[in-house]
């Protein structure tokens, strides 16, 4: 049997960079691992794919999903539902995959209550002031929708200290880096290695 993986909880305010540092995460080979498609009611942007960058639901299927008990967590978050679903996350794990999840931070305390031996990343804006440049340079949203992200960012960042590790996301390479470093601590932390011994000594 392959030891479960590592669920890995990457949050951080709208704009900061999470995906783009998955990307580059991908890219630079620097640790294997699945990433989570969350289900949303918010309308896909410009080149997004069903099923690629979120499953795009409508409200009474998202609610369904909760009811029915098929979702690790969920948030409203700036008028619409975001959630992860749960059967391919607990699949990945029990094949032995790391899991990422890209979420917001109450989405990510309801999966800290469930799966507390996760690594929970916190990703930061250098600034304020940055982090409103990139979501304005992004170009997906209105001027509505940027300040109540401004608004909610500044009640996230306060949440950081709920979280296991912040990583200032300035540079995108040095930002990779250190989640690699944090990746690799995780899996070698003792509670993880021990498991494995205790299965080999159930035998
Ligand atoms: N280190 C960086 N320096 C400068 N620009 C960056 C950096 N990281 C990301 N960006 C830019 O910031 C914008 C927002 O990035 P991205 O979409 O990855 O953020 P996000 O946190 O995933 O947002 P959301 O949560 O809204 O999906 C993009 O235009 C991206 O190119
Ligand atoms: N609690 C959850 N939050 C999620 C999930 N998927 C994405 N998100 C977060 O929502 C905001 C807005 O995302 P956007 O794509 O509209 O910019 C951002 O912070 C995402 O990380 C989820 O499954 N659960």
């Amino acid at each position: 049997m392959p030891s479960k993986g590592l669920l890995i909880v990457l949050s951080g305010p709208s704009g900061v960079g999470k995906g783009t540092v998955r990307q580059a995460l991908v890219e630079s080979h620097a640790f294997d691992f699945k990433y989570s498609v969350s289900m949303t009611t918010r309308n896909p942007r410009e080149g997004e794919v069903d099923g690629i960058d979120y499953y795009f639901s409508d409200k009474a299927s998202f609610e369904a999903a909760i009811e029915n008990g098929e979702m690790l967590e969920y948030a409203q978050y700036v008028d619409n539902y975001y959630g992860t679903p749960l059967k391919p996350v607990n699949d990945m794990l029990e094949q032995g995959h790391d899991v990422l999840l890209e979420i917001e931070v109450k989405g990510a305390m309801q999966v800290r209550d469930k799966i507390p031996e996760g690594a929970f990343i916190f990703l930061t804006p250098p600034d304020l002031s940055e982090l409103k440049n990139r979501i304005v340079k992004r170009g997906t949203d209105d001027l509505d929708v940027i300040q109540k992200r401004m608004t909610k960012a500044k009640e996230e960042i306060l949440m950081m200290e709920s979280y296991d590790y912040a990583v200032v996301n300035d540079e995108v390479d040095l930002a990779v880096q250190k989640i690699k470093s944090i990746i690799d601590a995780e899996h070698v932390r003792v509670d993880r290695v021990i498991d494995d011994y205790r299965q080999m000594l159930d035998k």
